[in-house]
């Protein structure tokens, strides 16, 4: 003899729920067409193991594909109504089957449902127009990003090439006029070069604030400072030195993060950028360090930028002073970013060889 298993039913506007009790069901087997579903499975039910079934002819079609989920104590059908709208009744006849009834976990009526969907089409604007919103930001920062590296890189590139005709075409005599030709585009990139500090301030850039601000200051001090406010400063060899020895970085470095903006990569020029501070860093704040070193005897005799003392001491410190504790400060910055910089290399490095495996 089969038997009927206990049916609850609730309704959306779209959708029709079924729960049927029946314990460990097993073969089950539904089937649907226009407005009739059948239901076979064994299991245990209210009268123990056994075959269950039952038919239902709904109010109206349903779609014929079910969607069904049978679990240790249940098996929940989810129909789909042929033409969305709400149901006044489960079934044609309007007195409902015995083993039919709602299932109040489910339960709405016409307007809650109707209060559900407008919720879900809320949410998913929603999260469409953050999406929007997130899109829009990413774009506007990859575009910003792309621009300034570019920028960059078209500055310190225009001070590598010009240098390096000059030292062709010049010789010798080059070294001695670099920042006469030079100095207005270096003033330019490394006031720009700011951003950077900001970039890493406020999380544009994946990056540390201190090894940055380290980096820009370190050189704006020297450019500004020691190249800038001195004027005997000018026609030194060193000037030569420290800015071929800074854009030798910077025509590899800004190329890498413009082709990262797009999250691509060309291998070589990853390898340039991780790989050749190592030998120009020392090199570049040996040649910074010569530069302080020749320019403290102009601050010490022009007593230009001494720090006055209030009168009580009646003296003033010579700027040339605050120079000896920059050349410790410049060794200390050195140690400081060449680890860091290691440390950027390595993460690089490790993380390329995971992806290749
Ligand atoms: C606090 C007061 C300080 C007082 C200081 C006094 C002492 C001063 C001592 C200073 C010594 C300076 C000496 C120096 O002037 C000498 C020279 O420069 S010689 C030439 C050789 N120099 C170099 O090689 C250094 C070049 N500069 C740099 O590498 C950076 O400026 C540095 C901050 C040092 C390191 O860069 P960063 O931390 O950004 O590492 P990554 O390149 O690996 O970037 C990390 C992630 O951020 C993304 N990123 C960074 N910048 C950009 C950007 N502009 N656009 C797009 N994306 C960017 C990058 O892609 C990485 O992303 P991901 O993690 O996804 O890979």
């Amino acid at each position: 003899m089969t038997l009927t298993p206990l049916v609850y039913w609730a309704q959306r506007h779209k959708d029709v729920y079924l729960r049927v009790e029946l314990t460990d069901a097993k073969n089950i087997n539904i089937l649907v067409r226009e407005n009739v579903l059948l239901f076979q499975a064994q299991g245990v039910g209210a009268k123990g193991q056994n075959e269950y079934e039952f038919r239902l002819e709904f109010l109206s079609s349903v779609k014929p594909e079910v969607s069904y989920r049978s679990t240790q104590r249940l098996v929940n059908i989810t129909v789909e109504k042929e033409q969305h709208g709400w149901w006044d009744r489960l079934v044609v006849q309007e007195r409902k089957p015995v083993f039919l009834a709602p299932d109040f976990d489910r339960w709405l009526d016409e307007s809650d449902a109707e209060m559900e969907i407008r919720e879900k089409e809320e949410k998913r604007n929603r999260l469409k127009a953050s999406r929007h919103k997130e899109e829009g930001f990413v774009s506007l920062k990859t575009g910003y990003l792309f621009v300034y590296n570019l920028v960059q890189f078209l500055g310190f590139s225009w001070i590598f090439v010009n240098m390096t005709v000059r030292l062709f075409i010049f010789g010798q005599d080059s070294l001695y006029d670099t920042f006469h030709t030079i100095s207005d585009m270096m003033f330019f990139c490394q006031s720009l070069a700011v951003v950077e500090v900001l970039n890493a301030a406020f999380g544009i850039v994946r990056t540390g604030v201190v090894p940055t601000l380290i980096q820009v200051v370190g050189r704006n001090f020297i450019l500004f400072v020691i190249f800038g406010g001195v004027e005997e400063m000018h026609n030194q060899p060193v000037v030569f030195f420290v800015f071929y020895l800074w854009s030798a970085i910077e025509i590899f470095r800004y190329p890498f993060y413009m082709l990262g903006c797009f999250n691509t990569e060309w291998k070589t020029l990853t390898w340039l950028r991780y790989t050749i501070w190592m030998p120009l860093y020392p090199f570049g704040v040996v040649a910074e360090a010569v530069a302080v070193i020749q320019s403290i005897p102009h601050f010490y005799k022009t007593e230009l930028l001494s720090i006055p003392l209030p009168k009580a001491i009646g003296t003033s410190i010579n700027f040339s002073y605050v120079l000896y504790v920059y050349l410790v400060l410049l060794f200390l910055g050195l140690l400081f970013n060449f680890r860091h910089l290691y440390k950027q290399r390595k993460r690089c490095f490790r993380t390329k060889k995971r992806k290749a495996y």
